[in-house]
């Protein structure tokens, strides 16, 4: 860890502005420029932020800390006996993983939303929540711990949404006519989860952004509009709060999503894994999921802005694609030798693109897989329904890429993709049947999106191959980074694909 970890914020980062009715806690007003909470905090979030689910900069070392703002929710007794709870921007400061290689990100590394409570003692029940104990600064002795496994603290972000207003640099807003009651008790899920997400009193589910980037989030920006459009399939935001970013003009970011729960619900991931396991039909499903599907990009179609991709732009997706594909493999060595062969896929895109073909482009879904879908049972108890949620899109994009258009076939590959991967966690066991599942339910997927549709969601097979295959590419990164012992499973695909 560098110097540079303490030493405070950038030029022109703002305080958190006292709260409208509760002023902040001399520690916290005094923390306009940051340095005596970070000091506290420097040590122990240098030891624990690394270790995050959702910590993206893994495999490069953390050389800094700033702090961009912090605000006190609520605060803690004089004595420390009754915990109080901090929101903070931090921003990180990381070297490249590659010793001469310039940092990935020049503007200053990622920014992560992070909630501490702060008290002296912990009860053991907590102590899995721990991030350290400062040995010096504001905090120092106190326990500071990850607030959202208290449910006494996780709580306070609730009652807060329930009031519209503003808090420091937080402004929290309610859609009209939500109804939100009091005293709902807060669980944390336990998910694997790039976000963290807690659940009250199974009535409602607040997702927490955890890396944050300056302007509105597509996963709040994208039900809005849906729900104002009645669209039936996603949940409709109830409540969210944002963050004024300092010293800029930009939209506030967004910080977190309450939407309904859906109780009873469980998610395509699951359900596609037990009827592997069962040897079950799933085609009736995946048909019902690409009908679904269907309808949402419909609703994002006539909601919101799209276009036609053709020409110039479309030979600019192909050479995007080409370069993940390039820093995929500088990443993760074992795609190198597929490289030319993944390559023509992407050259397919780009030769359709100068023979005049061209698609339609529109918001999307963005990382559409299983794990995105819920099936709930319908309002009558006679069915079910497909819900989709996490509209965030691919959480290593830039917010400005994930906000962007495409065409739909990007949303259909990932689901595409999403059977493959299904399939193979009962390849070694299942040999055959899970290759004929996984066809078979991609062509049930296809035929429901169609129907829905008023046709094939794949446009050109040039264009269904190359999304398929970018898909791959991101899945090798993330799985390297993530969950290397899954790296096999985007890598099989990739063989396929690279020799078709
Ligand atoms: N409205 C909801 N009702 C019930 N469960 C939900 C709802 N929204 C999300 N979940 C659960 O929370 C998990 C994480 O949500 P998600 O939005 O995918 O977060 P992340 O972006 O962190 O992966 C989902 O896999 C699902 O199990
Ligand atoms: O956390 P998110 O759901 O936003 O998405 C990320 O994590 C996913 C894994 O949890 C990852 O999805 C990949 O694994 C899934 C099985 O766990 C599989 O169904 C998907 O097809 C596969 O892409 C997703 O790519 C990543 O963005």
């Amino acid at each position: 860890m560098s110097d540079a970890m303490s030493d405070g914020l950038p030029e022109g980062a703002s305080p958190a502005s006292p709260h409208r009715t509760a002023p902040a806690r001399p520690a916290l007003a005094s923390a306009p420029h940051g340095s005596p909470l970070l000091r506290s905090l420097t040590g122990p979030l240098a030891r624990w932020l690394p270790r995050q689910r959702w910590f993206a900069g893994k495999g490069r070392p953390l050389t800094g800390l700033t702090l961009i703002s912090a605000t006190e929710l609520l605060p803690r007794s004089e004595d420390g006996s009754a915990p109080g709870l901090l929101h903070l921007l931090v921003r990180t400061r990381q070297s490249s993983s590659q010793p001469g290689a310039p940092p990935r990100d020049p503007s200053g590394g990622d920014c992560y939303q992070l909630l501490l409570g702060v008290r002296a003692g912990l009860p053991p029940a907590l102590a899995p929540a721990l991030v350290g104990r400062p040995t010096e600064g504001p905090l120092r002795g106190l326990a500071v711990y990850e607030a959202l496994h208290d449910a006494r603290l996780a709580a306070v972000l609730v009652e807060r949404l329930r009031t519209p207003g503003r808090l420091g640099t937080l402004t929290f807003g309610r859609a009209g006519g939500a109804e939100i009651p009091g005293g709902l008790p807060a669980r944390l899920l336990t998910n694997e989860q790039s976000n963290s997400s807690v659940v009250y009193g199974d009535s409602f589910i607040l997702k927490l952004f955890r890396r944050v980037s300056p302007g509105v989030n597509p996963d709040l920006e994208l039900p809005l509009a849906l729900a104002e459009a009645g669209c039936p399939r996603v949940p409709a935001p109830a409540a969210w709060f944002e963050a004024a970013w300092p010293g800029t003009g930009t939209e506030p970011l967004t910080l977190g999503v309450l939407q309904p729960f859906l109780a009873g619900s469980a998610d395509g991931w699951q359900l596609a894994l037990r009827s592997l396991t069962r040897r079950a039909d799933f085609t009736a499903a995946a048909h019902a999921l690409g009908r679904a599907t269907a309808e949402v990009h419909t609703a994002l179609a006539a909601a919101l802005p799209t276009g036609v991709l053709a020409g110039a732009g479309l030979e600019e997706v192909a050479a995007g694609m080409n370069d993940r594909l390039a820093e995929a493999a500088s990443a993760v060595p074992a795609l190198r030798p597929y490289r030319a062969g993944l390559g023509r896929a992407y050259e397919e895109v780009a030769a359709f693109a100068r023979n005049g073909g061209s698609c339609a482009v529109q918001r999307l879904h963005g990382d559409l897989h299983l794990g995105q879908v819920l099936c709930a049972p319908d309002r009558a108890g006679r069915g079910s329904l497909w819900w989709v949620i996490d509209f965030e899109g691919e959480p290593a994009r830039p917010l400005e890429d994930r906000r962007g258009l495409g065409p739909p076939v990007r949303d259909v590959a990932g689901m595409l993709r999403s059977f493959d991967y299904a399939a193979a966690q009962h390849r070694e066991s299942l040999g055959s049947f899970a290759e004929a599942w996984s066809r078979a339910n991609r062509t049930a997927f296809r035929r429901g999106y169609a129907e829905a549709a008023g046709g094939d969601p794949a446009g050109t097979a040039a264009l269904l191959r190359a999304y398929e295959t970018d898909k791959a590419v991101y899945e090798v990164l993330y799985e390297a980074r993530h969950r290397p012992g899954w790296l096999e499973v985007p890598m099989t695909a990739i063989r396929r694909l690279a020799a078709a």
